[in-house]
């Protein structure tokens, strides 16, 4: 059977021949990366966005102002949900709602990010059976837009710091809900500033004087009519931010504003009308919707490094510069090794954190049924998971899509590449849902947590079962048969579970010094960040490896193995320090891992275009001049230049405003 290479009528001629070459099937590619249904579905659906004009930008977003990208995006949205039952198969997928949206509205945000991201989850996991009918269903069926209302002006990471008050009136059977400071302002909550008219707020709850800590409370903020903000309440937006500024986020403050007491999501807390209170069964359970992005944001931050890989990639075989022998022409820049170097690890960590996003996500369902039933024994692994995963991930993908940007040059560095806006809205997710520095400690507490019950000969679960392990102290890279790749993987565990022992020895030797556990913590913490980025990181090879073993079709695991063991190699150098430390890793073994990487390099070379092509992002999707799936880079780049707003004239006013009359002062001043 013929092997799929997405060849079309009309493209450039060095990208078919580029595709030609591919080892691999990229439709089967893609089924390995999206798993075969959803890759069906974005095809798909793909297909049908571009048939349907109502859904298609009225202009590039990049010439837009901020209330012009608003408008927009709410005309693309409510056009999307209208026809939604003919694109997509099944609405409630949020997969597949993902890409329609990702399609036809892309990442610049819209009035139902956070409604559908974090207010709807919260509801699912947190409002009981009477306010699931009363606000998930008409949330659903879009009869109201809601935002989750969380974060404070003065506090985002420490949550028990929160100053939102909800007290609850006996008398009246409400809560009253106020703000005592500026500080205590919502702000920050997406589609709040100007679009949505419900939010779940955070707030103290206050029985009889005394606190019990934040809950989670519904309250309508606008009316459902006029929109205008309800009686005591204050909202609005925020401004612009680096990226993402078709988004609202916004402000909230509350005057006293009382809501109904069954308004506090009451499926594991609850409050009765005699002000008792009922704990619920795991203190953090109304975390759920925090948990649930960062479960999400795995796979959507793989696929932003995927499509800023894809455009570099693809741009990278149009550019043509420089000569390597001289006289025989100019090569494409992909020919440069040190092009190849700063652009392949960056395809295959796209490709790795989309399969563990896919494992993060399957973990997150399971939470969530148990969490239906009462059980939350694996809530704290999903939050060490999800933690550790959230901050290494958007941090590596922010930093490997600076590369791919860098590698496009000049064209790079302009909207038109795509590239700035992806990257502005990817690293949003290093400090949305939790600061990843804070987060990485949440992972060092279990990582800590899981040692102590090492040393007891258990282990805390599948996560962390490598620590009972013993080291080993030298690797074998390089000493058994070319071609054998235990052994890296096998170093990383090393690193992590070095990194991890050596770092709660460091704490019991402060605490066994009289040190008290906070302090020997913040005298460690950077080490313990190390320990936590170190876990993951080995979490990430091993899910890749998984990964390749579970495919069947030879040429797909071929190359799929290829890119795993760059992954490998390129990873280990990043962190080479940690294996010379205690000499696991020899000079000579270093030099191995090198040359290794240089010839897979190469290897890879010839398979790369349809490695990106794999991901099957539309060119509307993509809104990128430079990674066109065509390849007709120049003369589109200078179409986009002449939308610029400063050429709708020739001379704009502020030329005869300012410059002309300094200049001709100047001359006249020259004349004298
Ligand atoms: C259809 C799909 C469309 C997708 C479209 C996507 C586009 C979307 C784009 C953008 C959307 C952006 C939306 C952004 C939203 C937000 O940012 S909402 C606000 C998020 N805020 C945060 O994340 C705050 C971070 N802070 C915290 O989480 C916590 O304060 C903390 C740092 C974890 C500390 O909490 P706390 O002080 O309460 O707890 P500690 O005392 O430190 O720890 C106590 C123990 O609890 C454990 N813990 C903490 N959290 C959890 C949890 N979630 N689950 C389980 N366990 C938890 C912690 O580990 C401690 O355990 P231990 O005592 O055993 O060690
Ligand atoms: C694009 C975007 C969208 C957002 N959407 C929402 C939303 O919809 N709803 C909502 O409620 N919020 C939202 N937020 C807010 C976001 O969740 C917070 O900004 C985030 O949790 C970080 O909190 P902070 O701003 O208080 O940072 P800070 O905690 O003030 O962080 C500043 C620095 O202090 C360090 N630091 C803080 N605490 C510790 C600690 N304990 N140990 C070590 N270092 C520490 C951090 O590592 C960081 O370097 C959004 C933010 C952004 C950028």
């Amino acid at each position: 059977m013929p092997l799929n290479k997405e060849i079309q009528p009309g493209d450039n001629d060095e990208l078919t021949r580029e595709r030609l070459q591919a080892t691999f099937d990229t439709q089967q590619m893609a089924a390995a990366l999206w798993g075969s249904d959803l890759a069906r579905k974005r095809r798909e659906l793909a297909k049908k966005v571009d048939k349907l004009t109502v859904l298609h930008d009225s202009k590039d977003m990049s010439f837009m102002t901020r209330e012009e990208k608003l408008s927009e995006n709410a005309r693309k949205v409510v056009q999307m949900f209208a026809h939604v039952a003919d694109i997509v198969e099944d609405p409630s997928d949020d997969a597949e709602m993902f890409h329609l949206s990702s399609n036809a509205i892309g990442h610049e945000g819209h009035p139902f990010g956070v409604h559908f991201v974090m207010f709807i989850p919260a509801l699912k996991a947190q409002a009981d059976d009477e306010q699931r009918e009363k606000w998930l269903m008409p949330a659903l069926g879009l009869q109201l837009i809601g935002t989750y209302a969380q974060t404070e002006l003065g506090h985002g990471t420490n949550l028990r710091a929160l100053e939102t008050m909800a007290t609850f009136d006996k008398a009246t059977d409400e809560f009253v809900i106020h703000t005592p400071t500026v500080t205590a302002l919502k702000w920050w909550p997406g589609s709040l500033g100007k679009s949505s008219n419900h939010a779940v707020v955070s707030a103290n709850l206050i029985i009889d004087g005394k606190s019990y800590g934040h809950h989670n409370f519904m309250v309508q903020i606008r009316d459902e009519n006029t929109h205008k903000p309800l009686k005591g309440i204050t909202v609005g937006d925020i401004g612009p931010k680096m990226a993402y500024n078709a988004s609202d986020n916004g402000f909230l403050g509350f005057d006293h504003h009382r809501i109904p007491r069954r308004n506090m999501l009451m499926r594991h807390a609850k409050v009765d009308k005699n002000g008792v209170y009922t704990k619920p069964p795991h203190a953090k359970i109304g975390y759920s919707a925090m948990v649930h992005v960062r479960s999400v944001m795995i796979g959507h931050q793989g696929m932003f490094l995927g499509s800023a890989s894809t455009i570099a990639i693809r741009y990278s075989l149009v550019r043509r510069q420089g000569e390597i022998k001289e006289g025989s022409g100019e090569v494409k820049i992909l020919d440069y090794q040190t092009q190849q170097h700063r652009l392949f690890p960056q395809l295959a960590r796209a490709y790795v954190f989309m399969f563990a996003g896919k494992e993060v996500r399957e973990l997150y369902q399971k939470v969530l049924s148990d969490m239906e039933k009462g059980e939350t024994t694996l809530l704290a692994d999903l939050h060490a998971l999800t933690s550790g995963l959230k901050s290494v991930v958007t941090h590596l993908c922010v930093a490997g899509m600076e590369q791919c940007r860098m590698a496009c040059g000049g064209h790079g560095y302009s909207r038109a590449s795509g590239i700035p806006e992806i990257w502005g809205v990817a690293v949003g997710g290093c400090t949305y849902e939790g600061e990843n520095m804070v987060m990485l400690l949440q992972l060092a507490r279990y990582l800590m947590k899981a040692v102590k019950e090492t040393k007891k000969g258990k282990s805390l679960g599948r996560l962390v079962d490598y620590l009972l392990l013993p080291q080993d102290r030298h690797s074998l890279i390089g000493r058994v048969p070319q071609g054998e790749y235990g052994p890296h993987l096998a170093a990383f565990e090393h690193i992590a579970r070095r990194q991890i022992f050596k770092v709660a020895d460091e704490l019991t030797k402060l605490q066994d010094k009289g040190m008290s556990k906070e302090i020997a913590w913040q005298k460690k913490a950077v080490e313990l960040q190390r320990a936590a980025r170190l876990h993951t990181r080995f979490y990430l090879a091993a899910c890749f490896h998984r990964k390749v073993q579970s495919v069947v079709d030879g040429r797909i695991r071929e190359a799929l193995a290829d890119l795993y063991h760059l992954h490998l190699n390129y990873e280990l150098l990043d962190m080479v320090n940690y294996a010379l430390e205690d000499a696991y890793l020899k000079a000579d073994q270093v030099d191995f891992i090198r040359e290794d990487m240089y010839r897979l390099l190469e290897t890879i070379r010839p398979n790369a275009i349809s490695l990106v092509d794999a991901f099957e992002f539309s060119d509307r999707e993509l809104r990128s001049v430079l990674g066109r799936r065509d390849g007709h880079v120049y003369e589109n780049l200078y179409k986009w230049a002449k939308e610029s707003e400063l050429n709708r004239a020739d001379v704009l006013p502020y030329f005869d405003k300012y410059l002309k009359p300094m200049m001709l002062a100047a001359r006249q001043r020259s004349n004298i």
